[in-house]
């Protein structure tokens, strides 16, 4: 057996206002309303050959909850470790108020259907204030929690998100230590993990070189951030530099650019949507290989003898800075019609080698260099190269989110120094109208983007973003001193930046 078949489903949830959701009946009704698009889209996608589909983060309720409003969402839903086998839909009775209704449903549809199903949900455990130390004041844990039931109903994983976004904090609470879950199917062994989670080593990175996971199931609720974090390009970059297949299903609400899911392998998409313009679900099937496991492979990539810019390019390219997402890169404006360029900040060296398909096309592009910590929704150590389209012909626009994309290019290959062999290749086209992965018109390797002939639309953004994991750990970013004071967290901060200042 070569491939299997798999759906996910981006969803665009059905909500109330805060107020409205005054009690348990009404967050059911709500979670019903959804729950009725899961079972259309389960019963098509079964009949289309899929085994596998996926809903997204949050897709049951939406986001804009207070803790006191999202328990009305949560049910205390059994470890499959210590309790397997747990069946609701054949074990439960409806009407019995001990019950898991929205389990129930879920189970239902797996068994029903006879489809591995994994969903978002709330999950609730009850703690005492007086024997947990750690118990929060209202005597409850919420986690923001992915299940997933077998073809038979049962309950075979259930992970509670590590990495919380934002204000996720406000309802949600961090479990204590991570978790690291799998299941198996006939047609491999998958893991679990949420949304921002992605952008850190656990759990992703372990389940993946740990844990022999080769498929990722990955809800989620993405709002797409050009250039560097749009929900396609990452996506799809994070199964290629991993080398899994990734079926990541979005929650859909084009008002809060919350867009764009996929099955993704480590040859790039099989199938995507990047839907902006309107408020509808879709769900998406596509047919997955079955991977063989390949030890992964180390994409840092040392290079010597860099080539150092012509005479021509000296006098034409122009240096600069300019922030992406808040990250102050180094920039160099690319010369027409072709060059080779190189560009460094700190560790990280990039180097370009490209021709412009039309010397007379239009639009700014520009190599730019990242090495530092990201601090903007979260902490994270980058190491980052990036060859971009300018918003317009000012170099200060370079990096500002755009969707204008005026050159296609002969050919390119994009490299780089880093310290990190966690790089993940993104791509992007656009004829101004959507996201373009260009998939076939482009290769990721030996570290290396390279285009051999002229993508069909123009480039948005090529890029290689590297995750230096190992950085996070250092000083203020571990876990123990997140609980410091913020007058310690804030000499750790002089003591990060004097330190690294010396290194570098
Ligand atoms: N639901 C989540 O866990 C949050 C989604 C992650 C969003 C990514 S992380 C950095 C970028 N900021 C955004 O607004 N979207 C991107």
């Amino acid at each position: 057996r070569k491939s299997y078949t798999a759906a996910v489903y981006e969803h665009a949830v059905f909500t109330l206002p805060l107020a409205e959701i005054e009690n348990k009946t009404v967050a059911l009704s709500v979670m019903k309303q959804n729950l009725q698009v899961y079972e259309t889209a389960t019963a098509e996608a079964k009949k289309k050959g899929a085994e596998i589909i996926v809903f997204p983060e949050d897709g049951l309720y939406g986001f804009e909850f207070t803790r006191e409003v999202f328990h009305y969402f949560t049910e205390d839903i059994p470890n499959p470790e210590t309790q397997p086998g747990w069946n609701p839909c054949k074990d439960q009775h409806p009407g019995d108020p001990t019950n898991t209704p929205v389990q129930y449903w879920l189970s239902c549809m797996a068994l029903n259907n006879s489809i591995y199903l994994v969903a978002n949900v709330g999950d609730v455990k009850y703690c005492n204030v007086k024997s947990d130390k750690l118990c929060p004041a209202d005597g409850r844990y919420q986690y923001n929690t992915n299940v997933v039931y077998d073809p038979e109903g049962r309950l075979v994983a259930r992970y509670h998100k590590q990495n919380l976004f934002m204000g996720e904090k406000l309802k949600y609470n961090q479990p204590h230590q991570c978790e690291y879950t799998t299941f198996t199917t006939p047609f491999g062994k998958f893991g679990t993990f949420t949304c921002f989670d992605v952008l850190f080593r656990e759990p992703p990175i372990s389940l993946v070189e740990n844990y022999g996971v080769d498929n990722v199931v990955f809800p989620t609720a993405w709002m797409d951030v050009l250039p560097l974090f749009a929900s396609v390009e990452f996506h799809q970059a994070w199964a290629m530099g991993m080398g899994v297949n990734f079926l990541s299903a979005n929650t859909h609400r084009a008002s809060l650019r919350m867009h764009g899911s996929g099955i993704f392998t480590p040859q790039g998409a099989v199938v995507y949507t990047h839907d902006t313009t309107t408020e509808q679900g879709r769900l998406l099937v596509a047919k997955v290989p079955i991977l063989k496991r390949t030890p992964i492979k180390s994409t840092y990539r040392p290079y010597k003898n860099m080539p150092l810019p012509t005479d021509h390019e000296a006098q034409t390219a122009i240096k600069f800075q300019a922030e992406v997402f808040s990250d102050l890169f180094d920039f160099v404006t690319l010369p027409k019609p072709s060059g080779s360029l190189t560009i460094c900040q700190k560790a990280v060296c990039c180097q370009l080698n490209y021709t412009f398909e039309d010397s007379h096309s239009g639009g700014l592009y520009a190599l730019g260099a990242f090495d530092g910590l990201h601090t903007r929704e979260g902490q994270y150590y980058l190491q980052i190269c990036t060859l971009l389209s300018c918003a317009n012909s000012s170099t200060d626009s370079c990096g500002q989110p755009t969707n204008i994309a005026k050159s296609r290019f002969k050919n390119l290959s994009l490299s780089g120094i880093f310290n990190t062999k966690y790089i993940f290749p993104e791509f992007l086209t656009t004829d101004g109208t959507g996201h373009d992965l260009a998939n076939g018109q482009w290769l990721y390797d030996d570290g290396m983007i390279k285009v051999n002939n002229t993508t069909v639309k123009p480039l948005l953004s090529a890029t290689l973003f590297g995750r230096w994991y190992q950085r996070d750990n250092d000083f203020y970013l571990t876990g123990a001193s997140a609980r410091k004071s913020p007058m310690v967290l804030a000499l750790n901060l002089v003591l990060y930046n004097v330190l690294f200042n010396l290194l570098y």
